[in-house]
């Protein structure tokens, strides 16, 4: 059983499409990497996920359940906002969580923050760093017993340390349940640490979604003259040519011809070329 699938799924604000005909599956289990550029629709999908908004079109099933708009009991959804009661002590606030779920472990909630060693349970949220704000809310998240996680740029506004810390707590997380985790983030190197699966969109549809290290190795970055493209084959993904050198992203690249060096490419390289692909495309079909 899937945690999720989304069919045909699309969200219109008004007259303008957030997301559009996406379809796909995450299998249980997966860390999920959530990446697209600004505006790409990433909050849009998490929101329809979570139940907090319908979708326009389309169909989305969380553990095998049509979600219509109302969150499924498997599912927390930690959002950019961070909704915590910053007037309330951590301790209060833990307790108005406990009061406000139906399922509910503070045990869980007490591990979790354990992990960081030294929370002040008598610290007004409010005056809680960013990392620690953050990763209060991820343990009230947690604290539902969710099989399905969705973390709306859980990483945003972090220092290093604090990213590491949250991260850990995810990692954890994965390794103690099970859980199957839907991050959105910009940062790809931290995300790489985590995930194993990625599911990239961009103007709200699905550009890349599979295991990390599959759709890594079914591509290859290819360096050869400008002169002679011809002798490479696959899908042209994008290019980058000056003019004695080319720099191609191939997906299913046949053998590299004589006179080309190949490799596979990092996480990094891999989503540029897409986001660059599609934003050529983008004022190509401006342009007419
Ligand atoms: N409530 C809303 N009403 C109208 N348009 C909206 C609303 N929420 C989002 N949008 C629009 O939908 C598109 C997708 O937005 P969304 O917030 O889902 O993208 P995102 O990938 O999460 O972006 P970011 O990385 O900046 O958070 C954008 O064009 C945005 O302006």
């Amino acid at each position: 059983m899937n945690p999720l699938t989304a069919t045909a799924l699309g969200k219109r604000y008004r007259t303008r499409w957030a997301v559009r005909d996406c379809d796909f599956a995450i299998p249980e289990g997966k860390v999920v990497a959530l990446i697209g550029p600004n505006g790409a629709g990433k909050s849009t999908l998490l929101r329809m996920v979570a139940g907090l908004i319908r979708p326009t079109t389309g169909d989305l099933t969380v553990f095998d359940t049509p979600v219509r708009g109302r969150t499924h009991p498997d599912v927390s959804f930690l959002a950019q906002s961070r909704p915590l009661y910053r007037d309330l002590t951590v301790r209060e606030q833990v307790r108005a969580c406990a009061a406000m779920n139906d399922r509910w472990s503070t045990d869980r909630v007490h591990e979790v923050l354990g992990l960081l060693g030294g929370v002040d349970y008598d610290a007004k949220v409010g005056t809680l760093s960013a990392g620690v704000l953050t990763q209060l809310a991820i343990a009230m998240a947690l604290g539902r017993l969710p099989r399905l996680l969705l973390l709306d740029e859980p990483l945003a506004d972090l220092d290093p340390l604090a990213r590491d810390e949250t991260l850990r707590i995810i990692m954890t997380e994965v390794a103690d349940r099970g859980t199957t985790v839907v991050m959105s983030s910009h940062l790809l190197s931290d995300l790489r640490e985590v995930c194993d699966h990625i599911l990239l969109i961009d103007e709200g549809r699905v550009q890349l979604n599979g295991d990390i290290e599959d759709v890594l190795a079914r591509h290859r970055i290819l360096v050869g003259p400008a002169a002679d493209e011809s002798t490479v084959g696959g899908t042209l993904i994008s290019a980058t040519r000056t003019e004695r050198q080319s720099t191609l992203l191939l997906r299913e690249a046949s053998p590299t011809p004589e006179g080309w060096a190949g490799t596979e490419p990092d996480l990094e390289f891999l989503v540029m070329g897409y986001l660059r692909a599609s934003r050529e495309r983008r004022s190509s079909a401006r342009r007419g």
